[in-house]
């Protein structure tokens, strides 16, 4: 394989695939080498061979999937030939989702929780991998292995690591340059120039390069397009419709409370919070009232009951009771603290209703435990119940996979604290500084002489700071 490899890159070096100068890449960054793998599609010899290789490289490394995904839209004409010589289904990802239609993200067939491999031309940081394997697992695909021909070996392979993607390369940056000095295509000066650029621009934490990046940040709407779960598309629809990224918690004690309070402040927000166990009267027909009010003023009803308990008994707690809490909130959440069976328990109910969950990750009040290794943790089995967990209830962004919701209580106005723990965040440092897509506002708003104006200020805060978010 080694004699294939160099013959490889002597022919890619040959149709000037890879060339040496002073280049602009997309980062902005000035690079002495440029890799423009584009143009092998006019030599379809030297596609074949590249595709070849990747399938042998991929094989040797003992990577098992099921499908094969190349990241658009150079490494697709590859994964199409690794595809057909090898009988193994192929996935298309889209850029952008249709705006008609189907709108999927990804086209072909394959069946949750079955592995694709990803093909990729250049990985320099990782990101444009990292980016195909979030919309893959968006739809409930497993991604561990990934390949590509070049690894310009700046850090993007230990970073896809860190996110649990094992990059198999043919040849790296190293190896391309001691192949082309051995045949004297390039002076030691230019190979020496590489070495050193690729020294001075890792992506390694720590020694990222000093420019920004310019990763796009995606809006509501192109976030819901990405969403398979019901109950995030709606709630991201409602907030790119109605410009509200404010959810009201109405912790009232009586249904008449919580309906006028509804009602009141249901043109402003994207969803009503309730804590269904400290009203006195809850009822069936509150229940039909409060449906009608999301109904008419559009907003997604999230029961705030802190499931925690073993599987068997939060299913009783969510289903049956007084409260049947399944037959009528959308959302609900759960501590990550009894282990996933809390999540399997929940499921049993919730998802034949189509109903969604949020995972407590990150509290607001003060000296909470839900910190370091446990929201981690909680972060992962997030991960691992993709079909029912739509995002979290935390204090700071915790995964860039743009189909969770990160929801952040502890916001006010004005105001730093309650007495009894609780810790107040302003919406504008909510949503920029700690990357919340919802704020969650309790008195703020209800204890407001006129709560649909307070609803009114905090819904134009967060929405203000989300455009900030999507233009910086
Ligand atoms: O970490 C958490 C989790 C949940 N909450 C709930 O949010 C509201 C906040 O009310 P405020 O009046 O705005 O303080 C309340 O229902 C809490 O149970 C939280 O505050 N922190």
């Amino acid at each position: 394989m080694s004699d294939r490899v160099e013959q490889l890159i002597l022919d890619l070096f040959a149709i000037e695939a890879v060339k040496f100068g002073d280049f602009t890449l997309k980062s902005g960054i000035q690079s002495p080498i440029y890799f423009d793998l584009r143009v092998i599609v006019s030599y379809p010899v030297i596609m074949n061979e590249v595709a070849e290789l990747l399938w042998e490289t991929t094989k040797k490394s003992g990577a098992k999937f099921a499908t094969v995904c190349g990241v658009p839209y150079t490494a697709l004409p590859l994964a199409t030939l690794m595809s057909a010589h090898h009988d193994v289904p192929m996935l298309i990802r889209r850029k952008e989702a249709k705006d008609y239609g189907t709108k999927k993200m990804i086209e072909g067939k394959f069946e949750i929780g079955s592995r694709c491999l990803i093909v990729e031309d250049v990985v320099t940081s990782g990101s444009s991998v990292k980016e195909t394997a979030q919309v893959l697992e968006s739809v409930g695909l497993v991604v561990t292995d990934a390949v590509v021909l070049l690894d310009r070996e700046q850090g993007g392979k230990q970073k896809l690591k860190e996110a649990g993607i094992e990059l198999k390369g043919i040849c790296g940056t190293a190896q391309l340059l001691e192949i082309l000095r051995r045949h004297e295509k390039i002076p030691e000066s230019v190979a020496e120039q590489v070495r050193d650029f690729v020294r001075n621009n890792s992506f390694l934490p720590g020694l990222e390069p000093p420019v920004k990046k310019s990763r796009k940040v995606l809006s509501y709407r192109e976030r819901g397009d990405l969403c398979q779960h019901p109950v995030a598309r709606q709630l991201f629809s409602i907030m790119e419709k109605k410009k509200s990224n404010l959810a009201v918690s109405a912790d009232l004690c009586t249904a008449e409370q919580v309906l006028q309070l509804a009602d009141q402040v249901g043109p402003h927000i994207c969803m009503l919070k309730t804590h269904a166990d400290i009203m006195t009267d809850f009822s069936t027909e509150f229940v039909q009232s409060l449906t009608e009010l999301a109904d008419r003023h559009q907003f997604i009803i999230f029961e705030d009951r802190k499931f925690a308990d073993i599987g068997s008994t939060v299913q009783h707690q969510y289903r049956d009771g007084l409260y049947h809490i399944a037959d009528w909130a959308h959302l609900t959440n759960a501590h990550a603290l009894p282990g996933s069976g809390v999540l399997e328990g929940l499921k049993q109910v919730g998802l034949d209703k189509k109903r969604a969950c949020l995972l407590i990750a990150e509290m607001s009040s003060k000296g909470n435990l839900a910190t370091g290794d446990y929201t981690k943790a909680t972060v992962k089995m997030a991960e691992e119940h993709k079909d029912f967990v739509v995002g979290f209830i935390s204090q700071s962004q915790l995964t860039e996979d743009p189909t969770f919701i990160h929801m952040t209580p502890g916001v006010q106005l004005s105001g730093s604290g309650d007495g009894l723990g609780q810790q107040y965040v302003s919406p504008w440092d909510a949503v920029v500084t700690r990357r919340a897509d919802v704020i969650i506002v309790g008195r703020g708003v209800y204890k407001d002489p006129d709560p649909a104006s307070a609803a009114q200020r905090y819904q134009t805060a967060a929405f203000e700071a989300y455009q900030h978010r999507l233009a910086n």
